[in-house]
């Protein structure tokens, strides 16, 4: 992976005629070779920020470079999945990506090449009307590798897929990534793009709420902390920061938050009970990156303030 830039938007704005604000200052930066997940909940601004990225949607403000020109120029380096594809029902998925490939400039062998790739070649036959969902989804994939393209930009791959064509599509993605291919993926769930994705961007109300490598993710959301009740607190302290397990220790309304592995729950319990000090409660901060995306990402009335929180590497506090 590169230290060079396939996608950089800075303060990107999209207002609608109507007065609807879909992207508000949005920062984000796609480096080349990366698979970024771009999450964020229903109507967050993902489909109209993938929009203007292929020049179908013109900004209000701000600036936007895709492989170094402004949106549209480069086209020919760029595939798209966003929306649902269009194909003729009535013709195979093979006829279907010949006649794409024909309006996109390139060999009628292309077809071939992206149906073994997303792993059709056994049903290229069949007419598009009897594809499952998942085969649908993954014959537009097909599509938009048809250009061999240095860029490829999925909105939401996985919409309306069953467990199964889920599976199925996580898999071509994480091949996708395998190969160096520059991605960029929209998607509400987090669990879809976690296990897929170099880095993750969190979006919501058109603006960059997070940003990092899930691990990085994980630790600045705080699922990397145990809270910790005990007695006296000064020797708990003492005794947590001298064990290199532990990187960190603050006492937040008389309880300790320890950054560590949470997995080291009980070894940490076993510590401090060893060392003489009672543990009145000791468990995880959050349990799952899901739930710290749901929190940043939750309607803002409901949210908690997270002063005390260990800051997510924000685009829009930077
Ligand atoms: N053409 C349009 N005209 C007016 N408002 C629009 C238009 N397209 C989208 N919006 C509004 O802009 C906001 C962001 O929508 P967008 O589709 O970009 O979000 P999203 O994150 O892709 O959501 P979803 O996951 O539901 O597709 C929403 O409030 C939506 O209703």
């Amino acid at each position: 992976m590169g230290d060079r830039f396939a996608v950089e938007l800075h303060e990107v704005s999209k207002r609608y005629p109507g007065g609807v604000t879909a992207v508000d200052g949005l920062d984000l930066r796609v480096r080349e070779g990366e698979v970024l997940g771009f999450l964020g909940p229903n109507g967050a601004g993902k489909t109209t920020t993938m929009r203007m990225l292929v020049g179908l949607v013109r900004p209000s403000g701000g600036r936007i470079r895709v492989l170094g020109e402004p949106p549209g120029r480069q086209l020919a380096r760029v595939g798209a999945l966003i929306e649902s594809p269009t194909f003729y029902p009535h013709l195979s998925g093979r006829d279907n990506l010949r006649l794409a490939a024909r309006y996109a400039g390139v060999p009628d062998a292309a077809a071939d090449r992206v149906l073994a790739e997303v792993g059709l070649t056994d049903r290229a036959g069949s007419p598009f009307r009897t594809y499952s969902l998942g085969m649908k989804q993954r014959l537009g994939v097909a599509a938009a590798l048809l250009k061999e393209p240095s860029l490829l930009i999925l909105d939401e791959p996985t919409n309306g897929l069953d467990p199964a064509g889920v599976a199925e599509m996580r898999e071509l993605l994480r091949t996708l990534g395998q190969r160096g291919q520059t991605v960029l993926l929209s998607s509400h769930v987090l669990a879809e793009v976690e296990q897929v994705c170099d880095r993750i961007a969190v979006i919501n109300r058109g603006r960059l709420v997070a940003e990092g490598t899930p691990d990085e993710l994980r630790g600045a959301l705080g699922t990397g902390v145990l809270l910790i009740d005990a007695d006296p607190t000064d020797e708990a302290i003492a005794c947590l920061r001298a064990d290199d397990r532990v990187a960190a220790v603050q006492q937040v309304d008389g309880q300790l938050r320890v950054s560590t592995d949470p997995a080291l729950a009980g070894a940490l319990n076993r510590l401090l009970v060893t060392a003489g000090v009672e543990v009145r409660e000791l468990r995880p901060l959050r349990h799952s990156l899901e739930e710290a995306f749901l929190e940043l990402t939750a309607p803002a009335p409901s949210r908690p303030q997270r002063s005390d929180q260990p800051a997510a590497t924000t685009g829009a506090n930077r």
